[in-house]
């Protein structure tokens, strides 16, 4: 936004034409299912893989493309690293009419049984960090959307992406928060242990956002998923740049068509949620059953 411009409020800031502060988008540029990676390089590669794609908008780490994948109007915003500008996107776009968000992120594994470049679909998150916090006390559970989970655990399986599902947890820091040793070698004590402790409570992987985005999806009836390529794995001690990446993304673009054809079952047969019904009659509908 250029500088200068007057806004609506010092409390909903947004244009004369309803674009939001932060993301520049407004209602009508963006789709009800948003794909949520931290990197905005990853913006432009997950539209690769689309039909159509348009740039919607940048301003500081979100940059907003839309397009069509199978038929399916899509977008993918880049939220930045870590819970505070994520909680941002997610509010802004929530306010412009999307309702399903899907982390397509990276990720460090904590057991040796995931190798780098797996993919790890989380089931709920552990708030190992502050923004969530500011909206709801901390027993309030950071838990995915099942039909959003079970579309990529689909998706995953229709392209052959060997996956992984269960618990991931997010934090605030990638180095001492994810018991990686500091500048000069510094870890507090209350840190170490750490991922052996996770490990042990069958805790999958780190990462830095899912538990923000899970949190608020949950807070405003909206839903979320997430899908991470692993690309460290902390037991075995790799870390190769990039591994699984282009799997996370073709996993969760996938979703969003599965999604969308299981919304549309969902209105046409007017279920209250996706059920087993749904999933019964998408594999009759596909000429699977
Ligand atoms: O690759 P993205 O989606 O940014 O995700 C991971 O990578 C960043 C840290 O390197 C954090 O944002 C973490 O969650
Ligand atoms: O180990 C890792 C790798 C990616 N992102 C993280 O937050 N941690």
């Amino acid at each position: 936004m250029e500088r200068g411009k007057k806004l609506s409020s010092a409390s909903a800031p947004v244009d004369e034409s309803g674009r939001v502060y932060h993301l520049g988008v407004k209602p009508g540029d963006v789709s009800k299912y948003v794909l949520l990676p931290g990197d905005p390089g990853r913006v432009k590669r997950i539209a690769s893989f689309w039909d159509k794609a348009w740039r919607v908008a940048e301003h500081r780490e979100y940059l907003t493309f839309s397009g069509r994948y199978k038929g399916v109007f899509i977008s993918a915003t880049s939220t930045g690293i870590g819970s505070p500008s994520t909680a941002i996107a997610v509010e802004e776009l929530a306010r412009v009419g999307s309702t399903t968000f899907i982390r397509v992120g990276t990720t460090g594994a904590l057991n040796r049984n995931i190798g780098v470049g797996d993919i790890i679909i989380s089931t709920g998150a552990v708030r190992f960090e502050g923004t969530s916090k500011q909206y709801v006390f901390p027993e309030y559970p950071a838990v995915a959307s099942f039909d959003v989970t079970l579309a990529l655990i689909t998706a995953a399986e229709e392209l052959g992406v060997k996956y992984h599902v269960g618990l991931t947890v997010s934090s605030d820091s990638f180095y001492v928060g994810q018991e990686r040793p500091g500048y000069k070698g510094y870890l507090p004590p209350f840190q170490r242990g750490l991922i052996d402790f996770l490990r042990s409570v069958n805790v999958l992987n780190f990462e830095m956002e899912a538990a923000a985005i899970f949190t608020l999806a949950n807070i405003y009836g909206l839903r979320a998923g997430s899908v991470c390529a692993a690309i460290a794995n902390r037991e075995t001690e790799e870390f190769i740049v990039d591994a699984g990446v282009d799997d996370a993304i073709k996993v969760a673009n996938e979703a969003v068509k599965i999604l969308s054809e299981w919304d549309q079952i969902v209105g046409e047969t007017g279920s209250k949620t996706v059920s087993a019904k749904t999933i019964l009659e998408w594999y009759k509908r596909i000429g699977r059953l």
